[in-house]
Formats: C-alpha cells, sequence, structure tokens
C-alpha cells in the first residue's frame, strides 16, 4: 500500500472457501453500490435488472449494453468490493469464440473483476476458453433463470434423484473447468450442503445452504423494495418500500396544501429568524 491507505479492491484471489462466509449482494445503480462497497466482499451487477430495475417479467431481454452500462456504474462507485456482471441471455452460448468477445467487452468496459454465466456442463467449454484467455468467470448452477422457458418457472432445483445428480455434475463441471466460484441457485437440502462440501471452489448460494461458502441475495429483496414475487428464501432486512411510500405520500400532501415549499426553500425570500 501507499502513503495514503486506499483499501485494495478484492480480486477473485479474495474469495476463499470455508471459514467466514462471503458476503455477496446485487446492486445496479451508483447510490447502492457506494453504500454496500464497505459491508460487502462481492457487488453482483445481475441480470435481474431487467426484472427489478426495468420491470420485466423474466431475465430474458436483458441487452449486453445494460450489463455494460449498470456494471460501469457500480464500478465506478465502488472502491473496495469485488464486481462481478452476468453475461446476458444470448450473449455467451453460442460459442467460446462469442462468449469471449463479449466477456471481454464487459471486463474492458466496466473495469469489472469477473463475469458470471449460467450454465452447467454445456457451457464448461466455454468456462474454459473464457479463463485460460485471462478472463475470471464465476458459474451459476441450480436453477437458472434465463432458462426459464425451458423448465417451466423458477423452479426449485434438486427434488428427485436425476436432477440431483445434474446439478451435482453441474457445478463439478463448471468448477473442474476454472471458474473461481460457483453460484449455486434454488436448490434442496441436503444437494445444497453436498454440493458445497465436495465442490473445490467456493460455493456461493442463493435459496441453497447455510454451509455454502458465502451467500448471495438480490438487494432490493432483502430491502423490501421489490414487490412483486419475492422467493421464499429472501429475509427482509428492511421496509424500505414502506419508508417511500410514507415519504412520498407527505410530499404530496404537503404539495396539495401549499406547505411544501415553505420560505426556507425558496429564494430570495427572507427566512424568519428563530430566536435562541
Ligand atoms: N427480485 C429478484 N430476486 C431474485 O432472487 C431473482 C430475480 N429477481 N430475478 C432473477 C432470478 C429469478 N429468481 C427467482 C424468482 C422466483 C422464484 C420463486 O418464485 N420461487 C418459488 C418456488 C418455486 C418452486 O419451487 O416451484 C418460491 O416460493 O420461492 C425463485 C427464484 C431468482 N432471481
Ligand atoms: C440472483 C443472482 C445470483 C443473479 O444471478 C442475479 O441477480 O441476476
Ligand atoms: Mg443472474
Amino acid at each position: 500500500m501507499g502513503r495514503t491507505e486506499q483499501p485494495r479492491r478484492r480480486t477473485i484471489r479474495d474469495v476463499s472457501k470455508g471459514g467466514v462466509p462471503g458476503v455477496w449482494l446485487t446492486a445496479y445503480t451508483a447510490p447502492l453500490a457506494h453504500r454496500l462497497d464497505a459491508h460487502v466482499d462481492v457487488i453482483l451487477v445481475g441480470d435481474s435488472l431487467g426484472m427489478v430495475v426495468y420491470g420485466m417479467s423474466d431475465t430474458l431481454g436483458v441487452s449486453l449494453d445494460m450489463m455494460i452500462a449498470h456494471g460501469a456504474a457500480v464500478v465506478r462507485a465502488s472502491r473496495q468490493a469485488l464486481v462481478v456482471v452476468d453475461m446476458p441471455f444470448g450473449s455467451y452460448q453460442e460459442s467460446p469464440a462469442l462468449a469471449f468477445r463479449n466477456a471481454a467487452r464487459v471486463m474492458a468496459e466496466t473495469g469489472c473483476g469477473a463475469v458470471k454465466l449460467e450454465g452447467g456442463a454445456e457451457m464448461a467449454e466455454t468456462v474454459g476458453f473464457l479463463v485460460q484467455r485471462g478472463i475470471p468467470v464465476c458459474g451459476h448452477v441450480g436453477l437458472m433463470p434465463q432458462a426459464v422457458k425451458a423448465t417451466g418457472g423458477f423452479r426449485t432445483q434438486g427434488r428427485d434423484a436425476e436432477q440431483a445428480r445434474k446439478v451435482h455434475a453441474d457445478a463439478h463441471a463448471i468448477a473442474a473447468a476454472g471458474a473461481f466460484a460457483v453460484v449455486l441457485e434454488g436448490t434442496v437440502e441436503p444437494l445444497s450442503r453436498e454440493i458445497a462440501a465436495s465442490v473445490p471452489v467456493p460455493v456461493i448460494g442463493i435459496g441453497a445452504s447455510p454451509a455454502c461458502d458465502g451467500q448471495v441475495l438480490v438487494v432490493d429483496d432483502m430491502l423490501g423494495m421489490f414487490g412483486t414475487a419475492i422467493p421464499r428464501f429472501v429475509r427482509r432486512y428492511a421496509d424500505m418500500g414502506d419508508v417511500i411510500d410514507d415519504a412520498v405520500a407527505r410530499y404530496a400532501q404537503d404539495v396539495r396544501s401549499r406547505a411544501f415549499p415553505g420560505p426556507e426553500e425558496c429564494f430570495g425570500v427572507r427566512r424568519q429568524v428563530t430566536p435562541g
């Protein structure tokens, strides 16, 4: 470190297996990224932004340009956290070469530390292709939201033995291909625990298991800001929606009654002098 103590930004080497679980949260905007930065290890610019920020009913309509714009905002507004950006639907499935081209754009144009992509054994070749060429990749197995049209909904994974074997094999394939971590979403116990214990890289759970090496949530969900269809695995740490409702309702009342703006909020109007 230099003379002025600047906290070094975390890298994928700080994402570790075992020990104190890693703290991951999504953020899509500069103000929230700025607030999260002091508290979390990793900020994930998730493609869930399509649903959370843009009101889409799934993540399929999210574009690479959207991910780059939000990824760049989050990198600008943070100093310490490792920033991971989701590769959106259609930007990496076609071939390893296309995946590299698009992931390279994300890295170059956002300044993020890694990308994340959904997929199991079928994406292992692509993960290896990117990692061998200098792009750190986080995997994402289990419930894969970009496959929602194929799976028929956001369904918990691993309920039957065949599915459980598949999720297990997927996590191992992605880790073996060189991913620095794997997000495990929407999988039952004890499968989730077994995957966390056996996969050699950090397993980050969302609707998975307390045995994971880290946990991730969509920040708007845990803040009580996202109204519709909140998954069962979310714990609400705040009710920001209620705070906003209350503030906006009071503002509306003040405008309608001409209580806002007051003299102190207007230019060229003599302020009332309060004694004391
Ligand atoms: N706001 C938000 N939070 C998320 O966690 C999230 C997104 N958006 N968008 C992308 C994906 C989609 N996710 C979801 C969405 C819905 C369920 C859900 O409704 N799950 C049901 C169980 C469904 C079943 O097993 O049949 C639940 O009750 O939790 C789960 C994950 C997780 N991700
Ligand atoms: C829910 C997390 C893991 C994610 O992929 C996203 O926010 O898009
Ligand atoms: Mg995602």
